[in-house]
């Protein structure tokens, strides 16, 4: 890119960039420019900074990271400056976030929408025909679940042609570093008070990030709601976990903060398979598990089938689905985050069944990206010709699993050849292409100049008890931040980094 900035030692503040394709964006600083020395200090300060306040992930090379804490911790990977966001766009994702929320818990009431928008999926994706049958169990079950918690995660990119902010999907199980996230934007807070004569940038111009303190809150009001003090919140967790300081910033939290009254709002740590082991139903619908009776179930594991390596475990998912126990995410809320979902409710007037508001429907329309099944032929036929600008998804969440590039028109050939039910195991998606920015990307203890994309998350929480909506508000972010010649970009997968954001 081709900019000019005061002498390295002293950058300026928020500069206009030429970029690659001849746009001009906002950039506050380029970190390829500052003095290699200074550089040299900011990163020792982060990763003192990082390890003095709890920024750890267990460490891929030690074996019981993933199992005792305390051992085998690293610093989060994270981007040593925030990345420019322009203000409008962080307002416009901040002010959809109770939108989003609202369908999702409208969705989630449409059984029939959900069983029917997924019917063909099932028949070719074994994990999403499980959930569909626990969902189908409670439609004829009649279960109603009263009390309704989600804890969602909204993720755009800004698409730098159009400048249109566009969702890339919507989380609504087992959204995770939102704790990392909170921490990173201290971090970039920290230095660029630390470094201000060099930098000449406001800490102020970093939003405030508290997701794991709203999230614990949103936790500790579903648990009041459940009404029974003795309860206990109960998160369920996978054998192994490396981002298990993500979960207990929030657990800690919980217990500290937001005691009641008298009583403490404790939290268990059980695997599906623990549960399906020491879990029980008392008659009226009450969830023991070990012994202690479960207000609100919060699921950190159960979002994809590795999770499910046997029957144990999805008996153990109908168990608490079966309970009266809060479900964050009920199996409905859960279906309602598939990708599949996201392609349908793009389709013309699907929106309008679920909002009644037309400035909000204007509002969530505004962010889809291109989003199609692959019954659509003309689209499948374009990207067999470009699949370069289109993403190809199965029904998955957690990072890593989707198809891009000359593997999109593989796959769509090979699928046609095949004649089979396949295709509706997938969506197509447009591919969106954000600016490119140069960053400094910090992974055990290691800083690499690199030109990156980023991704922006916007957390949110909704809780309701039959009419009442106790909270429906947005929790802050996580900016996730990748070298922009990879694909995918999760943070756990192993190929983006933690980041923040500095309004331009
Ligand atoms: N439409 C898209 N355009 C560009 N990149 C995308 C698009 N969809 C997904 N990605 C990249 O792939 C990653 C994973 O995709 P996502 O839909 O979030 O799946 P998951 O549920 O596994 O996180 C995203 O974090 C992003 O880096
Ligand atoms: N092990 C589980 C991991 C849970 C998980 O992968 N969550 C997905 C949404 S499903 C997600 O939010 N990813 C954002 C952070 C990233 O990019 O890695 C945990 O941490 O509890
Ligand atoms: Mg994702």
């Amino acid at each position: 890119a081709n900019f000019s900035i005061a002498q390295a030692s002293k950058c300026s503040g928020v500069e206009e960039m030429e970029t690659h394709q001849g746009n001009s964006m906002s950039l506050i600083v380029d970190p390829h420019k500052i003095d290699p020395q200074l550089l040299q200090k900011m990163e020792y300060d982060a990763l003192v900074w990082s390890s003095l306040h709890g920024l750890l992930v267990g460490d891929r090379n030690s074996q019981i990271s993933g199992t005792v804490p305390g051992v085998g911790m690293v610093h989060a990977p994270f981007s040593l400056l925030p990345m420019p966001f322009p203000e409008s766009h962080w307002k416009q994702a901040c002010q959809i976030a109770p939108i989003f929320n609202e369908l999702v818990d409208r969705v989630s009431l449409d059984g029939k929408f959900l069983q029917d928008s997924l019917s063909r999926t099932k028949k070719v994706d074994a994990f999403t025909y499980r959930l569909l049958g626990i969902h189908s169990k409670m439609l004829d079950a009649k279960k109603i679940e009263e009390i309704r918690l989600g804890l969602h995660r909204s993720d755009y990119m800004l698409d730098e042609q159009t400048k249109l902010l566009l969702q890339i999907e919507l989380n609504t199980i087992s959204s995770s570093s939102f704790a990392l996230g909170c921490l990173v934007s201290e971090l970039h807070r920290s230095l660029l008070h630390q470094y201000k004569q060099y930098l000449a940038l406001n800490p102020e111009r970093i939003p405030q990030n508290n997701a794991f303190t709203q999230f614990a809150e949103a936790l500790s009001k579903a648990w009041s709601e459940y009404n029974n003090p003795r309860a206990v919140v109960m998160v369920v967790v996978q054998t192994e976990e490396r981002n298990m300081y993500d979960q207990h910033w929030l657990c800690t939290t919980l217990k500290e903060r937001y005691p009641f009254e008298t009583y403490q709002v404790t939290s268990i740590k059980k695997t599906l398979a623990e549960i399906d082991a020491l879990g029980e139903l008392l008659p009226d619908g009450t969830l023991v598990v070990d012994g202690e009776v479960v207000a609100v179930v919060y699921f950190r594991a159960g979002y994809g089938p590795r999770d499910y390596p046997s029957e144990s475990e999805w008996r153990a998912r109908l168990l608490m689905e079966q309970s009266s126990a809060i479900k964050c995410p009920s199996i409905a809320y859960h279906l309602a985050g598939t990708k599949k979902i996201q392609q349908e409710l793009a389709k013309p007037n699907v929106l309008e069944r679920f909002l009644e508001n037309k400035d909000d429907i204007v509002n969530i329309r505004k962010c889809f990206a291109g989003l199609w099944s692959l019954e659509d032929s003309n689209i499948v036929n374009d990207a067999i010709e470009k699949p370069g600008l289109y993403v190809m998804k199965p029904q998955r969440e957690g990072g890593g699993n989707n198809i891009y590039g000359d593997d999109v028109r593989e796959t769509l050939l090979r699928i046609e050849k095949e004649g089979s039910e396949e295709n509706a195991a997938y969506i197509l998606m447009q591919r969106i292409f954000p600016a490119l920015f140069p960053a400094i990307l910090v992974r055990q203890g290691i800083s690499q100049k690199h030109h990156v994309v980023s991704e922006l998350g916007i957390n949110a929480a909704y809780l309701r008890n039959k009419t009442k909506v106790i909270i429906n508000e947005e929790c802050g972010y996580l900016m996730r931040t990748k070298v922009s010649s990879s694909d995918e970009g999760g943070v756990i997968a192993g190929t983006g980094v933690l980041d923040s954001i500095y309004l331009v």
